[in-house]
């Protein structure tokens, strides 16, 4: 199957070992996400969400099915492959933003772009570009501890944008965060979607942040019932 979006799953299964039997995590599950698009990952406790995520970012692999990644089925590829690919093509923003205590705003990007053999000089243009975007370039400076859990996140997403990523796989990015920073969390999101060109695919609980996403990817027992465009 040839394919443009930067990310298409087509009948994936992901099965866990439990106990003498299997979990069926994934049943089947197809998805595409195009560039620019703000795809809402939704669904019960233990309905798939994440393991969805895991699979998309190529971070486990699927017992069947295909995750194509920007034109390349990621299923052929080996460990060494699969990890210059996820480098180059996919951002991944996890719940709680896990930036290293002692580095400052700036320094968390530059070194996530020392692992892809980019300059310093390139990387710290980037990173300060990237700042910008967030709203932080006053606070490139700062530590961690330093910032707000908002302003953490938002170095989280400049971080997860270094790389100039094809795909951003978000999980759950307010979770830590009350409701005004949340929407300005949404926001932001759905901003540099646009202004990148990435496929985003975010799971969240928020539906009333819903409006602001193009598409709605309901999980109940590992399948996906058909997309709906937000708002419909
Ligand atoms: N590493 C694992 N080993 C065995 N079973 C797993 C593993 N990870 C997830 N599962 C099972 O797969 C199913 C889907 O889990 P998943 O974490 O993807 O759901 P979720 O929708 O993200 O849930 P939540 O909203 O609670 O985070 C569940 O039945 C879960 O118990």
């Amino acid at each position: 199957m040839t394919t443009t979006a930067p990310l298409t799953l087509v009948n994936v299964t992901l099965e866990y070992p439990d106990g003498g039997g299997t979990t069926t995590a994934l049943d089947r599950v197809s998805l595409t996400a195009e560039a620019g698009q703000l795809v809402a990952l939704v669904g019960p406790s233990g309905s798939g969400k994440s393991s969805l995520l895991a699979a998309a970012a190529t971070l486990v692999r699927p017992t069947s099915g295909q995750v194509i990644i920007d034109g390349t089925d990621t299923m052929g590829l080996g460990d060494k492959e699969l990890t210059a690919l996820r480098r180059g093509k996919v951002g991944i923003i996890f719940q709680q933003p896990n930036l290293l205590p002692s580095l400052t705003a700036v320094e968390q990007l530059v070194i996530s772009d020392h692992l892809r053999g980019k300059s310093a000089k390139a990387a710290t243009a980037r990173a300060a570009e990237l700042l910008d975007v967030v709203g932080l370039s006053a606070s490139a400076g700062k530590l961690p501890h330093q910032l707000s859990g908002g302003q953490r996140q938002r170095v989280n997403i400049a971080r997860a944008l270094m790389g100039s990523p094809r795909v951003l796989l978000v999980d759950e990015p307010t979770a830590a965060l009350d409701h005004e920073r949340s929407a300005s969390i949404i926001a932001l999101l759905r901003q540099v979607t646009n202004e990148f060109s990435v496929a985003t695919v975010m799971v969240t609980h928020d539906t009333e942040f819903v409006p602001l996403t193009d598409v709605v990817a309901t999980m109940r027992d590992g399948k996906l019932t058909t997309p709906v465009l937000a708002g419909a």
